[in-house]
């Protein structure tokens, strides 16, 4: 049976970074996220930091009345981020660390040291009604802690797999590869994000099991001079061929392992 298809959540943070550096009113990260729905994006992603450095409490209020789709509310986990959380009801949040000098978020949360704290934190929003993932390193005692945690669902940090290169991106992709079967074993549905682009996302959409992939900064990159509906719809067609790739390569490992290689090239 073919899985349901890969979803793209596209993060607009990066529209936001660009109005903060000057203080203005465009361009709004409101008006990319309808322009990027109306491009096939399956959800829209922005991070609320504590320091406020690109989404304003604003956004995620218009957000929350104007998506078509639905809202992933990625923030950190403090008194203030559940409190609106509650408050507005996002379908999705991904609790995330917080680190106020990074330049983004650079590694996952430590779901095994603070078991918890966000053990709470997914019963609260729960009970408001959000889908709860944390956003992990492919970690085994992570994700098993996660799952102990009650969260339906994790996304995979996948920033060492997008700067590593040759052998070491190899060995990034197989921790993402094991630690998404060993998800899946969990029971737990699998996202993916950070750092991908257009040249690094096709094999992470063909890991097995992957339900979502969360994107912006390449996106919002490659829409400077492509238009935002052209950068959504080309990362779009991208994973979806990533995911029939990987589709691909699960059934030929299986019919070598049955030894039915020609049988099976025939059929195809
Ligand atoms: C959690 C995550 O990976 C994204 O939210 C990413 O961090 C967005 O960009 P910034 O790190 O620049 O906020
Ligand atoms: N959770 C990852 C995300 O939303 C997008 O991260 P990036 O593509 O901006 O690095």
């Amino acid at each position: 049976m073919h899985p349901p298809r890969i979803l793209l959540g596209v993060n607009i943070d990066h529209i936001a970074t660009l109005r903060q550096a000057r203080g203005t009113r465009y361009p709004d990260p409101v008006q990319a996220a309808l322009l990027a729905e109306e491009a096939g994006a399956d959800g829209i992603t922005v991070h609320l930091r504590e320091d406020r450095r690109h989404i304003q409490e604003r956004d995620v209020r218009l957000l929350a009345e104007v998506l078509n789709t639905r809202m992933n509310l990625e923030m950190a986990l403090t008194e203030e981020m559940l409190r609106l959380a509650e408050e507005l009801r996002p379908a999705h949040v991904c609790l995330v660390p917080e680190k106020r000098e990074e330049l983004t978020t650079e590694g996952g949360l430590d779901v095994a040291g603070g078991r918890e704290a966000i053990g709470e934190a997914c019963r609260r929003l729960a009970a408001a009604g959000c889908e709860v993932s944390l956003f992990i390193d492919p970690e085994p005692e992570q994700i098993a802690a996660a799952a102990e945690v009650g969260a339906p669902v994790i996304e995979l940090h996948t920033g060492a797999y997008a700067e590593a290169a040759g052998a070491a991106a190899r060995h990034e992709h197989a921790r993402l590869a094991a630690a998404a079967e060993m998800a899946a074993e969990l029971g737990l549905t699998v996202n993916a994000g950070h750092g991908l682009h257009y040249h690094n996302v096709e094999a992470v959409a063909a890991l097995p099991g992957v339900h979502e992939l969360n994107i912006g900064h390449a996106i919002i990159a490659r829409s400077l001079f492509v238009g935002l509906k052209e950068a959504v719809s080309e990362m779009k067609r991208l994973t979806i061929a990533g995911q029939e790739a990987g589709l691909l390569a699960a059934l030929d490992e299986h019919d070598h392992e049955h030894g039915h290689d020609d049988e099976a090239s025939c059929c195809r």
